[in-house]
């Protein structure tokens, strides 16, 4: 089953075509990253499928709810780490947590479950009180990746998901990134660190300016560069 559907979209920013016409769908459960060069437009998809960045034309729909028609119900089936974290400056970690909670409808014990599990595996369980500023910046990733892995949600896009964590934290996120894609999420994500994502995604989207240039199984892909290197 198509969990995400992009069809033919097309993003300018003043004179510049961002994206031609892409299009690529993801099935239910599966893990694809977005490959290619620094200013490919890698986070720009990501961007417009939350709604960040308008699009010029083109469709986008998750699990068959369209994104101009129903705004609010489409972007709930959503969960996002952006590459730079996007924390509010009055809010502590524990009141991100429940934010993040409240408005994807999670029980309050499901919320302490996750949010007690989360914290201990990422060892930030003494900073729930901190505000961002206090935090450093790799605790500000772990407070963002937490928030998004609260919810349980049809597509989770994750933009650089490694970048400012440390080796242990990258670990214990690419097990839940595969934990949450067997329950049924679907993941796409962007990186450059192709060997890494070469151990778990499934598939992988090459991108161009602006332009797919390949796509396929990253088996193959990760064959590919392993023989070029060689
Ligand atoms: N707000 C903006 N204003 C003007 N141009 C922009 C803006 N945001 C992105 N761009 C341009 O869009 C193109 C794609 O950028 P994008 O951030 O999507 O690339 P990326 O593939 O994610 O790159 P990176 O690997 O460096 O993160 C680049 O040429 C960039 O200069």
């Amino acid at each position: 089953m198509e969990t995400l559907k992009f069809e033919g979209v097309r993003v300018e920013i003043g004179k510049n075509t961002i994206l031609q016409d892409i299009d690529f769908s993801l099935e239910q459960g599966n893990i694809v990253a977005l490959i290619g060069h620094n200013g490919a437009g890698k986070s720009t998809i990501m961007k417009t499928i939350m709604g960040w960045q308008e699009k010029k034309q083109g469709n986008i729909s998750i699990n068959g709810i369209n994104q101009d028609d129903s705004f609010l119900t489409y972007k709930k089936q959503i969960a996002y780490i952006p590459e730079e974290p996007f924390l509010l400056s009055e809010l502590t970690a524990m009141q991100h947590f429940q934010l993040y909670g409240q408005s994807y409808g999670l029980s309050e014990q499901q919320l302490n479950q996750r949010v007690e599990h989360l914290t201990r595996l990422f060892e930030i369980e003494d900073k729930l009180n901190e505000y961002p500023e206090s935090l450093s910046k790799g605790m500000r990733q772990k407070v963002q990746t937490i928030c998004a892995l609260l919810p349980d949600v049809a597509l989770m896009l994750i933009d650089e998901p490694f970048m400012g964590l440390d080796v242990h934290a990258a670990a214990d996120l690419q097990q839940l990134i595969i934990d949450k894609a067997k329950n049924g999420t679907s993941i796409l994500l962007t990186s450059h660190q192709l060997d890494r994502v070469g151990e778990f995604a499934d598939s992988y989207i090459m991108l161009h300016k602006g332009v797919i240039t390949e796509k396929g199984i990253m088996k193959d892909f990760a064959e590919l560069t392993r023989r070029s290197t060689e």
